[in-house]
């Protein structure tokens, strides 16, 4: 017979279980269930709690729930909800568990994790993508995602309603769906509970949406708005459900779903085909529907090399669903011909029939047959895991003995283990974390005159960035990690900091190992006197020439020279010309450009680059292996590159070129007193008004650095800057500031088209004018920098500021409270979305009575806001809106 404390522990762990159950988990509850003195209980919950087993809820009661893992301190939550929500953060989740949670689909999976568990029952979703990538999948994890966060009951149901059954007969669905009475049409015999009723408290699922009619469309938002419904045939009784609504389409949903039913849908996600994923998801998705077979048929299956490449290269029009399919087929092909084996072996020749080969390019290039085990598929990848490579630096570290030579020899390391790294520039570019990187390098070229090497560039993306990979780090454990440490931090310096700065601004979270990782990686990425000063690029046509081009010569030489873009066989040279722009744009600090192409005419793409008047330019025609090993040898013993032009002529019977360019690229400004975050919004806002292929650069800055005179210069050095929008005038000299009131007003939008009118025919310039109008009303600016209720949001904040002006007798200016709502909305969202609970507020001994008013008449003013989205506004926050207001 287990004690008391025994028995308050078991019920507080099994009440945990269930959500429903957890305000029942309080010392006077428990005492009258054991009956036992409640002070006795009242104890035990407390030690529990200061071990780090419970968390404490201060609600009255207090409340105690029991934590997913001890923790090291002990944790006060100061609501039921902040402590769900923190439960369910630190709980292992369905959701994380789907291949590609973390890099395809991770922001997909964060912005669905933040909807399901918005109070009080979710926001609701709509996920699109083609047929077969898994919508009605992601559906149900999201079901179990919610039953294991203890958001919905384990009773609770997911229902799923395929709505293109009922495209023809909406009386069906609506009957269906809401349920009917006795009598309410021939055959009705008695009261009936519809789809929408039984999914109370859980999750409905309505796929294919679009098929629905208008009518039935317009029903169901009614029902979405208020939770009830009249039941067909009784227009007098409510019937009511309170259920999350997860919908999928895999039709466009601004053509085929009323605006007015897509408008209450706030989160929408897009689930990427099969083959816009990488490798390595590929792979794992391979290796998991081969498991599946493996446990069905109870053979372990072993795979060729061969067919692994056919399926990761395949074209398969329905997707994941078709690629399962195909596994399926090729396991129940093999099984008829090896009925006596203990193993199963699938090669190419077990593929089904109505796989057609006429598209397989990679079958060219068979390798040489080889069987793998299902459970060997993905190590290979596994060896540049974090964890291996910090094992291998202490390896290095201990061998060497810490000198002088040691980041020679990280260096040489990671140029060999890494030498056939892939990364497109559109693959980096896709992720918040690649646009931020990226971001930050050129800050770090253009205001330390720091050089960044391309080739470790590409490895942080290549390890940090959880959309290229798997980010599967644990921690490490040597027994002289301290000395490992120590030895390499005596060769750091300034990195250190540059990384902190890097990682609050993406909101890295790692650990001891990852960030010392991270520095040595940037430390050598900027050691100057290695840093690349010379860009050798090969462009050329073909799925991945350019790129077997440069890895083979890289690897023939051993180092990293080539960088490649491969270019489709249909792409013009503008284009090409693009792309290439796009690549330089992003590593100003060379000195030197030689590109090897593979196309004709050269001046054509030389005319259209845009490489500033500083830089050496070289370009060489009809590239080869043997021609790019020519120019690599000669880098390699630090030939200049007119040199190498010069010998590459004599050397090879081909066309070579060699100018300066001069020419500049436009630039339009985006920036935001309110901050950096705010005008990488503009900047995306701004970027979806221009038509794609514009050549104009339209790029984020920050307020105070704009502001600067020598930062400017800096910038005009390699662009034209044509205006600036933004939320307070810069005040840069000569160049027009328009701000945001003006764009939401739609003043001086004429003026900015006036602007562009040599960039683009007047077609073109109709369309800017209309997107920038439709793009830059207040609602829509919301919209896209929240994804909270815009209106509602909007609403609720501008009565907020209307409150706290007439508290302090202020007047604002329309453009401040402007930057004000959006900065605030997006203030909302970040503490909504931070999962966790708000700072405790301590008005700090030393702040100003001014600013202690001011804080106190914010707060009055926002109650509203704050309660109704449970956030506790920080001191700090409000410390900033003060000052913004003081300087404008
Ligand atoms: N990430 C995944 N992991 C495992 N299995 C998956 C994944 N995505 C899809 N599948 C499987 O692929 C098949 C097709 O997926 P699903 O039916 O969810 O696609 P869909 O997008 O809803 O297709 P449709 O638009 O045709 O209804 C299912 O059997 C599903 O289990």
């Amino acid at each position: 017979m287990s004690n008391l404390r025994d028995k308050v522990y078991i019920l507080i762990e099994k009440n945990t279980e269930n959500y429903e159950e957890w305000p029942q988990n309080n010392a006077k509850k428990i005492a009258e269930q054991f009956n036992c003195s409640r002070n006795l209980v009242s104890q035990y919950l407390n030690e529990y709690w200061e071990k780090g087993v419970f968390g404490k809820i201060v609600s009255r009661p207090v409340l105690f729930f029991k934590l997913p893992q001890v923790e090291i301190n002990a944790k006060t939550f100061k609501s039921l909800h902040a402590a769900r929500v923190w439960n369910a953060s630190h709980s292992v989740s369905p959701l994380d568990a789907i291949i590609g949670s973390e890099r395809s689909l991770y922001q997909i999976i964060s912005q669905i994790k933040a909807a399901i568990q918005y109070p009080p029952h979710g926001l609701p979703i709509l996920i699109t993508g083609e047929t077969g990538t898994g919508k009605s999948y992601l559906a149900q994890v999201i079901y179990k995602h919610l039953q294991k966060m203890k958001f919905i009951t384990k009773t609770a149901r997911f229902v799923s309603v395929n709505c293109s059954e009922y495209s023809n007969n909406p009386e069906l669905f609506l009957s269906n769906f809401f349920g009917y009475v006795k009598g309410a049409f021939t055959g009705a015999t008695q009261n009936n509970k519809g789809l929408a009723e039984i999914a109370d408290g859980g999750v409905l699922f309505l796929d294919e949406i679009h098929s629905l009619s208008k009518e039935c469309q317009e029903k169901l938002f009614q029902f979405m708005d208020t939770g009830t419904f009249h039941r067909l045939g009784d227009n007098e009784h409510w019937s009511k459900s309170n259920c999350r609504f997860v919908f999928a389409t895999s039709e466009n949903p601004e053509k085929k779903i009323l605006p007015t039913l897509l408008r209450r849908i706030p989160v929408k996600v897009f689930l990427p085909a099969f083959n816009k994923r990488s490798e390595q998801e590929k792979k794992e998705l391979i290796q998991f529907f081969l498991k599946n077979e493996q446990k069905k048929v109870g053979k372990e299956i072993y795979i060729t090399n061969n067919l692994v490449s056919f399926l990761i290269h395949y074209t398969f029009k329905g997707n994941v669903g078709d690629l399962k399919n195909v596994i399926q087929l090729s396991c129940a092909n093999a099984l008829i011909q090896q009925v006596e084996e203990n193993k199963l072996k699938i090669t190419l020749m077990e593929l089904p029939e109505k796989v057609g080969f006429e598209n397989y390019k990679e079958l060219k290039n068979t390798n040489n047959s080889r069987f793998i085990a299902v459970s060997n598929l993905t190590k290979n990848d596994q060896k540049n895991s974090i964890e291996h490579i910090i094992t291998d630096l202490y390896t290095i570290d201990i061998k060497k003995k810490p000198s002088e030579k040691l980041f020679d020899c990280y260096q040489k390391y990671f140029k060999k283990r890494f030498i056939n790294i892939s990364i497109s520039d559109s693959e980096t570019l896709n992720s918040f974390f690649g646009l931020k990187f990226q971001q930050f390098t050129r800050h770090i070229e253009d205001d330390y005159k720091i050089s960044v090497d391309t080739f470790f560039y590409k490895i942080i993306l290549y390890l940090f960035d959880k959309n290229n990979y798997h980010y599967d780090f644990k921690e490490v454990d040597f027994q002289k990690w301290s000395n490992f440490k120590n030895d390499v931090n005596k060769y750091l310096g300034y990195e250190v900091g540059l990384v902190r700065e890097f990682k609050n601004e993406v909101d890295l979270t790692s650990n001891e190992g990852e960030e010392l990782l991270f520095i040595i990686l940037f430390k050598l990425m900027v050691e100057e006197h290695k840093s690349q000063k010379r860009l050798s690029l090969i462009v050329a046509h073909g799925a991945n020439t350019a790129s077997s081009i440069a890895q083979t010569v890289n690897t023939m030489v051993g180092d990293y020279i080539f960088d490649a873009i491969d270019m489709p066989l249909d792409v013009t040279s503008k284009e090409i010309a693009l792309r290439v722009n796009n690549y330089l744009n992003k590593r100003k600090s060379f000195a030197d450009l030689l590109l090897l192409v593979d196309m004709g005419s050269l001046e054509k793409i030389s005319s259209q680059l845009e490489i500033s008047n500083n830089k050496n330019f070289a370009l060489i025609t009809n590239v080869s292996t043997g021609i790019a090993l020519d120019v690599a040898n000669q880098i390699k013993l630090k030939v200049d590159t007119a040199s190498i032009v010069q010998n590459v002529k004599k050397n090879q019977t081909i066309d070579v070129f060699f100018q300066k360019s001069v020419k500049k690229q436009d630039m339009i400004v985006c920036t935001c007193e309110s901050g950096l975050g705010t005008a990488t919004k503009l900047k995306q806002i701004m970027v979806k008004s221009f038509p794609k292929n514009s050549k104009i650069v339209i790029d984020s800055f920050d307020y105070y650095s704009i502001a600067k005179e020598n930062y400017i210069s800096e910038l005009r050095k390699n662009y034209n800057i044509l205006f600036i929008v933004g939320t307070l005038d810069p005040q840069v000299k000569g160049v027009t500031f328009f701000s945001i009131e003006d764009l939401i007003l739609g003043i001086n939008v004429k003026k900015i088209t006036n602007k562009l009118a040599v960039y683009f025919d007047q077609k073109q310039l109709e369309i800017i004018n209309n997107n920038i109008l439709k793009n830059f009303s207040l609602t829509n600016l919301t919209d896209q920098l929240t994804i909270l209720n815009p209106t509602k949001l909007l609403e609720q904040v501008t009565d907020a500021i209307y409150i706290l002006q007439t508290k302090l007798n202020l007047s604002l200016k329309n453009n401040t409270c402007f930057g004000l709502y959006i900065h605030i909305c997006c203030l909302i969202e970040r503490l909504v979305m931070q999962k966790g609970m708000a700072d405790e507020i301590n008005l700090s001994k030393t702040s100003s009575n001014k600013f202690k008013n001011f804080y106190k008449a914010f707060k009055n003013s926002f109650t509203v806001v704050e309660q109704y989205y449970s956030v506790e506004i920080p001191e700090i926050e409000v410390k900033y809106v003060y000052d913004y207001i003081k300087e404008a």
